[in-house]
């Protein structure tokens, strides 16, 4: 019954060009992949010869790359094409301070950080199991500048008044277009979940508004085609806000919205399998300031490990214990926010000396001074935990392959020790794999 509505709503929105969409359920699915330019340059991946239209770091795929070096090093994140359609619309800025609401499993977040440079990005999932997904892909992706939070909306909206440069809110939604890809999708569709979405939009929209500053962008993005939860949202936000004004996307990829709205929505005839995108503006007067905390003083034995590892520094640091966190920009006063993981976690001073972490070696804009290239042959077995016969340097080294760290090991001068966390290493019949 629920499946005939979805249809026949279907036909109503699509009206001549519902049979395309009926046929494009039969199609494969668009895979995609993005690079992350923090990390490697284009060229690299010269065998790529599809790009999507949605963002020039995007590319179409053919089969799944979960196992590629490459995804190993974080140098690309896996993502369906028309996904990397919000963030491109979002326009960020390298300097820009930016909250991404609903994040897991990070695959915004990470194209947000690929842009920033001395600018930060909150990163947040409500979801606790789902918050440790996206902490990892922060992590393997090498993001610096960023605090992974594990909350509610409001309790967000609470700490921070007014100070984000750029938000976006991904809703969680009704995921009409994850048909293709999951039958429970449909399994599960009803005209009351759609509802049901469209009011937590809602509400999450009234929060990011209270937390983006004077002048700042928020963008809202769904993977659903259902008007209660795409145009209706946009027309209640903009009725509720005088001061917030819809703008332009300025992309030529999809099409305009329904109700004559300039948001753009991409169905699977656009070259992707769906999103809807629409892009407001801020225009009151009134700005807020973010909480920060006074950088800690680091002791003397990580300044001398991080002097011989790095050829520059972290300006700012943290420390929980015995647990060290770096990075560039100050660190900010979550309050009582659930903090996962802010700046780096660099490692811990142990016993009067410094212990590294994992994350430490997968940084995007860190500059190793040690560093040792493996082959692929090395790099599947130090993946698989085993210890490396090869000449470097004694102590710690990042583990490269193609100059992309993707771990650590600790070296004797003719062996490296194996330091990848277990539960980063592959099972025994899985394999790196570069095809
Ligand atoms: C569409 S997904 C986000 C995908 C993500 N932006 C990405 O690109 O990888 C929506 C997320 O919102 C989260 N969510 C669910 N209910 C929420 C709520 N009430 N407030 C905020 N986020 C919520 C879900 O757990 C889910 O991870």
């Amino acid at each position: 019954m629920s499946q005939e509505m979805y249809f026949s709503r279907m036909q109503k929105l699509l009206k001549d060009e519902y049979n395309a969409y009926i046929e494009s359920l039969s199609k494969p699915l668009y895979r995609g992949m993005r690079i992350n330019l923090k990390k490697a340059e284009l060229d690299e991946f010269d065998h790529l010869d599809n790009p999507s239209r949605f963002c020039k770091e995007s590319y179409y795929v053919d089969k799944p790359l979960g196992n590629h070096p490459f995804h190993i090093c974080g140098c690309f994140y896996l993502q369906e094409p028309s996904a990397s359609s919000a963030v491109e619309i979002l326009d960020v800025q390298e300097d820009d301070y930016v909250l991404d609401l609903c994040a897991a499993p990070g695959g915004k977040s990470t194209q947000i950080a690929s842009h920033l440079k001395s600018g930060y990005l909150v990163s947040n999932e409500i979801d606790a199991k789902r918050a440790q997904i996206l902490l990892s892909n922060i992590e393997r992706m090498g993001v610096k500048n960023v605090a992974v939070t594990n909350t509610s909306v409001d309790k967000l909206a609470k700490v921070f008044d007014a100070c984000f440069d750029k938000i976006l809110v991904d809703a969680p939604c009704s995921g009409e277009g994850m048909i293709k890809k999951h039958d429970v999708a449909l399994n599960n569709w009803s005209i009351e979940n759609v509802e049901l979405c469209a009011t937590r939009q809602k509400e999450i929209l009234e929060h990011a508004y209270f937390m983006l500053k004077p002048g700042g962008t928020l963008v809202y993005s769904t993977c659903t085609y259902a008007l209660e939860e795409d145009e209706d949202v946009v027309l209640d936000f903009l009725e509720k806000h005088e001061d917030m004004i819809l703008v332009d996307p300025e992309v030529s990829w999809g099409r305009k919205g329904f109700k004559d709205l300039n948001v753009r929505r991409i169905f699977p005839m656009d070259g992707g399998e769906g999103h809807f995108i629409a892009k407001f503006k801020k225009q009151s007067d009134v700005a807020g300031k973010l909480p920060v905390l006074k950088s800690k003083k680091i002791d003397n034995v990580t300044q001398k490990f991080l002097k011989e590892q790095l050829n520059t520094l972290p300006n700012n640091y943290y420390i929980d214990k015995d647990r060290v966190y770096g990075m560039d920009v100050p660190f900010v006063d979550f309050k009582k926010v659930k903090v996962l993981r802010q700046g780096v976690y660099l490692g811990d001073v142990i016993k009067n000396r410094f212990e590294p972490s994992h994350s430490f070696y997968m940084v995007a804009d860190f500059d190793y001074k040690r560093k040792v290239d493996v082959t692929l042959e090395e790099m599947d077995l130090f993946m698989h935990g085993e210890v490396l016969q090869k000449e470097c340097e004694k102590g710690y080294v990042a583990v490269c392959f193609k100059g992309h760290p993707f771990g650590f090991g600790k070296s004797d001068g003719k062996q490296i020790k194996n330091k990848i966390p277990k539960g980063l290493r592959l099972l025994p019949n899985s394999h790196v794999n570069i095809d």
